[in-house]
């Protein structure tokens, strides 16, 4: 972890409560700013909680129909597979809301393309069309647009979006969409945003419950490489933030809990 912030909270159920008010906030103010706003969403418990708890809110200072909503990464099965994080998100929270379809970004699910390289190349197209039609590109030129705020779950072993230690995706420079087919955890297809993509966005959040996450949290506030620990490499370009629970706090250095 370089720049971060990092905000605490007791338990599960207050960190996606925590978290969900702040996106609302942050989505009414990128809308307030640029006119319209732009997330990139995450599968795993977290992320999708922290979805159930927008629906919660009073979200009538968004203009739903003004934001663009990506994914970081999406295990590549078909669309009505229920491990599809897509599938998830929209019974969560998306079906509700009255987004624009054209704004809603999924990545193509495995009956729609033939491989996952085909779904990893038409999703970069879109990140690259959709960052020149909006004149929102990040200043080090990366072809997708400049998110508003980036979702990210963080694994046992420190992975984040499809991003696997030691595993190639996690060095890819140049690419901003990869298939991965050797992920460690099931199901081993998928497609991911790879670094460079993720860390054009203006703020990226990660977002981690639970003991077993502690290591992994203490490695990267350690400053351990992103070969060995993903979650180490991922920074906005403007903010980031590590939402914690206590138990994924507990081997940082000088835990402290925001809503005491
Ligand atoms: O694609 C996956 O297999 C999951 O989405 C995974 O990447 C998840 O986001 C993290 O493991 C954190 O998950 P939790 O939020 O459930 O801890």
């Amino acid at each position: 972890m370089t720049e971060h912030d990092v905000v605490i909270l007791a338990d599960p159920r207050g960190l996606a409560g925590h978290v969900a008010e702040r996106l609302v906030a942050e989505i009414a103010t990128a809308q307030a700013a640029r006119g319209t706003a732009s997330v990139v969403l995450t599968g795993g418990g977290m992320g999708t909680r922290t979805l159930t708890a927008v629906g919660d809110l009073d979200t009538s200072g968004i203009d739903w129909s003004r934001v663009d909503v990506w994914w970081g990464d999406e295990r590549f099965v078909a669309a009505d597979d229920a491990e599809r994080n897509e599938r998830a998100a929209r019974a969560a929270l998306l079906d509700g809301l009255g987004l624009d379809p054209a704004r809603v970004h999924a990545i193509p699910a495995a009956d729609a393309v033939a491989t996952a390289e085909d779904a990893a190349e038409r999703y970069a197209a879109e990140l690259a069309t959709s960052s020149e039609t909006t004149g929102s590109r990040p200043a080090d030129g990366t072809a997708v647009p400049a998110f508003d705020v980036l979702l990210l779950g963080v694994g046992p072993d420190a992975h984040v979006a499809s991003l696997f230690p030691e595993l190639d995706a996690v060095q890819e420079g140049r690419r901003t969409v990869l298939a991965v087919h050797d992920a460690p955890k099931p199901p081993p297809h998928r497609v991911t945003l790879t670094l460079p993509a993720i860390n054009a966005a203006r703020q990226v959040w990660l977002v981690v419950a639970g003991a077993d996450k502690a290591g992994a949290v203490a490695l990267a506030a350690n400053g351990a490489a992103a070969q060995q620990v993903p979650a180490a490499g991922v920074q906005g370009t403007e903010r980031t933030v590590w939402f914690l629970d206590t138990a994924a706090a507990a081997r940082l250095p000088r835990p402290r809990r925001d809503d005491e």
